[in-house]
């Protein structure tokens, strides 16, 4: 095979899901809304960056569901994790972004750990012979059961904690270094049981977050969980431990939800490696395939 991982992964989630003009290869379903976010002190001793330094930053966000059909329903299992994309608009113009999702740690370790298991899915119709290749990737990969354990569906996306998985490294002014996962902690986080998930109309994740907006502003703080010396950083299918550090880096504020969402998602391209001076990328290697994935994706949506 000549082509790339990115491109393998991206052919694999078409596979699995279908290709739907116009629409995103995986995290297919979303709603696009704005706000903004303010930086605290404490991000500013971790990092230099303009994103941190209090003054209030417009913010672009896609809440999503998982999968590759535009028409999975929300409180179905298959539209978990649920995801929550950021684009912070940087007062020279640029943009940094932030991609994370509800899982509490990453299904497998790398891209082609992805791309393998989503080929296990496609090989695995409900006609398949047991053991089917899924049951016997899952069997031979713990992380992903260990990893599908720590999902539900929320009641509503203003209610879920979502996380960046993969470690960024935050420079302060001084050149101080400290790799960081990102937490995004919600007001509250309420999950349903599988059946009152199951109970729910088709759409209502995607009804339900403009209806909260025309009500009052939704409110997250922004993390940071610290890795102490020897935390692996290459390795989002392997937590740290929960004593680690977590320093709030900010407030966002969401209360605006975007009229014509589904034309503005078209145009919306978010990129985990989108960074600003004061966030590096860590040294795991997956950051790298997400951007080129997700770019492989954009190409194939974009007329
Ligand atoms: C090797 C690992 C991964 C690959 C290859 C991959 C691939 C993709 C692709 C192809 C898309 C569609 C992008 C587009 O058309 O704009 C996507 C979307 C998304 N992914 Fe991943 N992904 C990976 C890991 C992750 C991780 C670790 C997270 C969360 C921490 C995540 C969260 C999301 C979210 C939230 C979206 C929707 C973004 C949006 O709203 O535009 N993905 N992913």
């Amino acid at each position: 095979q000549d082509q790339t991982v990115e491109t393998q992964v991206v052919d694999a989630m078409n596979q699995v899901f279908g290709s739907h003009p116009g629409i995103r290869a995986f995290h297919a379903k979303g709603i696009v809304v704005e706000g903004s976010f303010k930086g605290t002190p404490d991000a500013v001793a971790l990092s230099r960056a303009v994103l941190f330094d209090g003054r209030t930053i417009p913010v672009t966000v896609r809440f999503s569901d998982s999968s590759g059909l535009p028409s999975i329903p929300d409180g179905s299992d298959g539209a978990n994790p649920h995801g929550m994309a950021l684009k912070f608009h940087l007062p020279d113009g640029s943009e940094t972004d932030m991609v994370t999702n509800s899982l509490k740690v990453f299904l497998v370790p790398t891209a082609a750990d992805l791309r393998d298991f989503f080929l296990a899915i496609a090989a695995s119709p409900p006609e398949a012979a047991k053991p089917t290749k899924l049951d016997q990737f899952v069997a031979s990969h713990p992380t992903i059961p260990a990893a599908l354990a720590t999902i539900a569906t929320p009641d509503s996306f203003a209610h879920e904690e979502y996380r960046g998985l993969n470690a960024f490294v935050l420079v302060n002014k001084a050149g101080g270094r400290q790799a960081v996962r990102y937490v995004v902690t919600p007001e509250q986080v309420v999950h349903l049981n599988a059946a009152e998930a199951a109970k729910q109309p088709p759409d209502f994740l995607m009804t339900e977050l403009p209806e909260r907006l025309n009500r009052g502003p939704v409110i997250f703080h922004l993390k940071a969980q610290l890795a102490a010396a020897g935390d692996p950083t290459n390795d989002p299918a392997r937590p740290w431990p929960d004593d680690r550090r977590v320093v709030e880096l900010g407030i966002l504020t969401l209360d605006k939800a975007v009229p014509g969402s589904t034309e503005a998602e078209k145009k919306l391209l978010f990129l985990p490696g989108q960074l600003t001076d004061g966030i590096e990328a860590s040294d795991d290697p997956m950051i790298d395939v997400r951007d080129s994935a997700y770019a492989v994706s954009f190409s194939r949506r974009t007329p």
